[in-house]
C-alpha cells in the first residue's frame, strides 16, 4: 500500500461565518446562499467538478446541435447531475477526513478511495448514458452527409 507523502491539506474555505438570519424569510434565503457557497466551492477548487462542468457543457451543445429529444435532454440532465452530486459529496468526504484524520491512517484511505469510486461509477454510468443517447443520433448525423 502505498502513502502518500504528506496527506492532502483542504483548500481554506474563503467564507466568512454568517451572522444569523433574522426572519424565518431570511433564514429560508440565506439556506440558498450557503448551498450556492457550497456550490462554488466545489466548482473552484475541485479541479474534477470543472472538468464535469466543460463536458456538461458540451453534451448540451450537442445535444442542441443533434436537436435530441426532451426526454433525451431529461436524461442526459439527470447523468450530468448525477456526476455532479457524486462529485460534491466526495469533495464532502475529503474534507471530512482531513479534518478527522489529517494524518496517514488506513481508515481514512479507503474512506476517500471509496468516495472516489462513487464518482467514477457515476461517471462510467455517464459515458455510457451519452454513448445510448448521441450514438445513433451521431450515426444519422454522419450517414445523411
Ligand atoms: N489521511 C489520509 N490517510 C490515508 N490515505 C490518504 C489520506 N489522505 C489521502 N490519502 C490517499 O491519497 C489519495 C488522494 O487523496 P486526496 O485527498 O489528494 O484526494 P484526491 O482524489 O487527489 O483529491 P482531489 O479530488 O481534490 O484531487 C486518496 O484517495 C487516498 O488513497
Amino acid at each position: 500500500m502505498s502513502q502518500p507523502s504528506s496527506p492532502s491539506k483542504p483548500a481554506e474555505p474563503r467564507i466568512s461565518p454568517p451572522s444569523p438570519p433574522k426572519s424565518a424569510w431570511a433564514k429560508f434565503i440565506a439556506s440558498f446562499g450557503y448551498a450556492f457557497q457550497g456550490l462554488w466551492y466545489a466548482l473552484s477548487t475541485q479541479r474534477n467538478a470543472r472538468v464535469h462542468a466543460v463536458i456538461a457543457t458540451l453534451a448540451t451543445v450537442l445535444g442542441i446541435v443533434l436537436r435530441i429529444s426532451a426526454v433525451e435532454f431529461a436524461i442526459i440532465f439527470i447523468a450530468i447531475a448525477g456526476v455532479f452530486v457524486a462529485e460534491m459529496f466526495n469533495t464532502v468526504f475529503e474534507l471530512c477526513v482531513d479534518l478527522t484524520s489529517p494524518e496517514y491512517h488506513p481508515l481514512a484511505k479507503i474512506a476517500k478511495d471509496v468516495a472516489a469510486g462513487a464518482v467514477l461509477v457515476s461517471a462510467m454510468l455517464a459515458i455510457v448514458i451519452g454513448l445510448f443517447i448521441f450514438g445513433p443520433h451521431l450515426w444519422l448525423f454522419i450517414s445523411h452527409r
